[in-house]
C-alpha cells in the first residue's frame, strides 16, 4: 500500500481529516486536483490586497472550532457581524428602490418587520408539511400578519436574497427547513490575512500532491485503488473523499462498487447552490460610514448587497455578493459587462461621480470544474438528515466535506468537523478540534 489512508481534496475538510490521521501516526497522502490547497477557501491578492474569493466569515464564533483555532494558528480576526439573521450588527445603509437612502425611521421600521417575520417563521417552518418551500413559509407568515403591497414585497425580497446568500439557491426551491441551522450564535469575524491561513496551517507537515485529479475509487476486500486522470494509481487501506457535492453529482469521480443507497439517495436530493463575489477596488472610499450597503427593489435584484472591505484590509474595496439565479446569470457575462452593471448599481445609490474601479476580481464558482457550485443546500423535498446520510461510510470509502455535515452545512467549520468525523471513524475515537494545532512529526 502507498498509504494507510488517501484523502481526496485539500480543502478544509480533507486537510483536517488528513492532519488528524497523521497526528495519530497514520501514513496519509492527500490528492488535490488544483495547483493550490484550500478549495473553497481561497485568498487572492490580484487587486493589491488579500480578498477571500471563497469563504470570508466565521459564522458565529460561540463554540466554533475555527474561532478557538485562530489564536493557535496565529490568525488575526476582525469582527464584522452582518449575518443574514443579524440585522443589528455592523451598520447597514439601506437604500430604497429608487436608489435614495431610506430615512432612519423607514430603515428601523423595515428591520423591525424582519424581526417580526423571523419570530413567526420559526413556528411556521416547524409545522410546514414536507415538501414545502421557504418561499411558501414566508408567504404564510405574511398572510397571517396581513401585510400587503410594498411592505410585504420588501420582506419577500429580503428573504429571497437570504436564501440566495446563505444557500446559493432561489427561495422557491429551498426547502422550508433549509435555513433552520443558520441562526448562528455569537459575532461573525473575518480575516485581514485571508481564510487561506487555515488551510496553510492544517497542511503544514502533510504530504499533499497538487494537480492530482482523481477520477475513480475502486474497493476490494484488501484495500482501495484511487485512479488519477494521468493514469497513475495510489493504493491505501481506506479513502476519505472530500470533493464538493456538485463534483459528486456530476459523476466526475466514479466508485466501484457504487456508494451505498443511503449516500446516493441523499446526493440526489440535496442541491448545490451558487454564490459569487465581485470585488471592485476604487481610488478612495465614497460610500459613507456604513459597513454594508443594501439596495431594495427590482433595480438592485442582482446588486443588492455591497460590503465595505476597507474595514478588513484598509484598502478602498467594495464587494458585491450575489447568489442563486443572479450568480448563474452573471457567470455567463464577460467581466467588463459585470463591472459595468455593478458600477451602474453604485451610481444609482451614490450618484454619477462614482469613479471607474482601478482593479476588479470576479468569481465563477459554478463554472469551476473542481467546485461546480459554491455550497450545498436543502433542496425542497430533501431532509436535513440527508447531509449526514451523505457522509455515511460505504465500506472503505467515506465522504466528508461541508455537504456531509448536517448541523452546519455550507460552512468552513462544518467542513472541518466533517473531516474530523471521518478521521475519528477510521481511528475509532473522537478527534478533538484543538488537537489540530499540534505540529505533525516530520
Ligand atoms: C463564494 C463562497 C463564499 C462562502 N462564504 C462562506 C463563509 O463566509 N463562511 C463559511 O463558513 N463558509 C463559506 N463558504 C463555504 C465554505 O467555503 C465551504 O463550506 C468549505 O470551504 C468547504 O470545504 P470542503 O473541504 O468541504 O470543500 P472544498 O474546499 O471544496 O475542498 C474540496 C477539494 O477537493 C478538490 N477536488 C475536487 N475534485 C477533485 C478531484 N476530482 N480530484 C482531486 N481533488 C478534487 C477541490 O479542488 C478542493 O480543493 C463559502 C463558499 C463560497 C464558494
Amino acid at each position: 500500500m502507498d498509504a494507510d489512508v488517501v484523502v481526496v481534496g485539500a480543502g478544509v475538510s480533507g486537510l483536517a481529516a488528513a492532519r488528524a490521521l497523521a497526528l495519530d501516526g497514520q501514513r496519509v497522502v492527500v490528492l488535490e486536483a488544483r495547483d493550490r490547497i484550500g478549495g473553497r477557501t481561497w485568498t487572492d491578492d490580484e487587486i493589491g490586497v488579500p480578498v477571500d474569493l471563497g469563504a470570508s466569515w466565521i459564522h458565529g464564533v460561540d463554540g466554533n472550532p475555527l474561532w478557538a483555532l485562530a489564536p493557535r494558528f496565529g490568525i488575526e480576526t476582525v469582527e464584522f457581524t452582518v449575518g443574514s439573521f443579524q440585522f443589528d450588527g455592523r451598520p447597514i445603509a439601506w437604500h430604497g428602490p429608487s436608489g435614495a437612502p431610506l430615512s432612519e425611521a423607514s430603515a428601523s421600521a423595515f428591520v423591525a418587520d424582519l424581526h417580526t417575520v423571523d419570530a413567526a417563521l420559526d413556528t411556521v417552518v416547524a409545522h410546514a408539511p414536507p415538501p414545502s418551500t421557504y418561499a411558501a413559509a414566508v408567504d404564510t407568515v405574511l398572510r397571517s400578519l396581513q401585510w400587503q403591497g410594498d411592505r410585504a414585497a420588501r420582506v419577500r425580497e429580503y428573504m429571497a436574497h437570504r436564501s440566495e446568500d446563505l444557500c446559493g439557491a432561489p427561495v422557491t426551491v429551498l426547502d422550508a427547513r433549509g435555513l433552520e441551522e443558520e441562526h448562528v450564535p455569537g459575532d461573525e469575524v473575518v480575516f485581514p490575512g485571508g481564510y487561506a491561513q487555515y488551510a496553510a496551517a492544517l497542511a503544514d507537515g502533510l504530504e499533499v500532491r497538487l494537480s492530482a485529479v482523481v477520477r475513480s475509487v475502486t474497493q476490494s476486500t484488501t484495500g482501495v485503488v484511487v485512479g488519477l486522470a494521468d493514469g497513475s494509481t495510489v493504493t491505501a487501506d481506506d479513502v476519505v473523499v472530500t470533493v464538493p457535492l456538485g463534483v459528486l453529482q456530476a459523476g466526475d469521480v466514479t466508485f466501484d462498487p457504487p456508494l451505498s443507497e443511503t449516500v446516493t439517495g441523499a446526493m440526489g436530493r440535496l442541491g448545490m447552490g451558487v454564490y459569487d463575489k465581485v470585488f471592485l477596488r476604487f481610488p478612495e472610499r465614497f460610500w459613507g460610514g456604513s459597513w454594508v450597503v443594501r439596495q431594495q427593489g427590482p433595480a438592485g435584484v442582482d446588486w443588492h448587497s455591497w460590503y465595505d472591505m476597507s474595514r478588513v484590509t484598509g484598502a478602498p474595496v467594495l464587494a458585491a455578493l450575489v447568489g442563486g439565479t443572479g450568480a448563474r446569470r452573471l457567470e455567463t457575462l464577460p467581466d467588463a459587462m459585470i463591472v459595468d452593471e455593478g458600477i451602474g448599481g453604485l451610481r444609482r445609490m451614490f450618484g454619477p461621480s462614482v469613479p471607474e474601479p482601478e482593479a476588479f476580481r470576479i468569481t465563477r464558482w459554478a463554472d469551476d470544474p473542481f467546485a461546480r457550485g459554491s455550497y450545498s443546500y436543502l433542496h425542497v423535498g430533501a431532509s436535513p438528515d440527508d447531509h449526514d446520510r451523505l457522509g455515511a461510510p460505504s465500506g472503505r470509502v467515506q465522504l466528508a466535506g461541508e455537504a456531509t455535515w448536517g448541523d452546519d452545512p455550507a460552512t468552513v467549520h462544518g467542513a472541518l468537523l466533517s473531516g474530523l468525523r471521518a478521521a475519528g471513524r477510521l481511528l475509532g475515537t473522537e478527534v478533538e478540534p484543538l488537537s489540530l494545532a499540534t505540529p505533525v512529526p516530520r
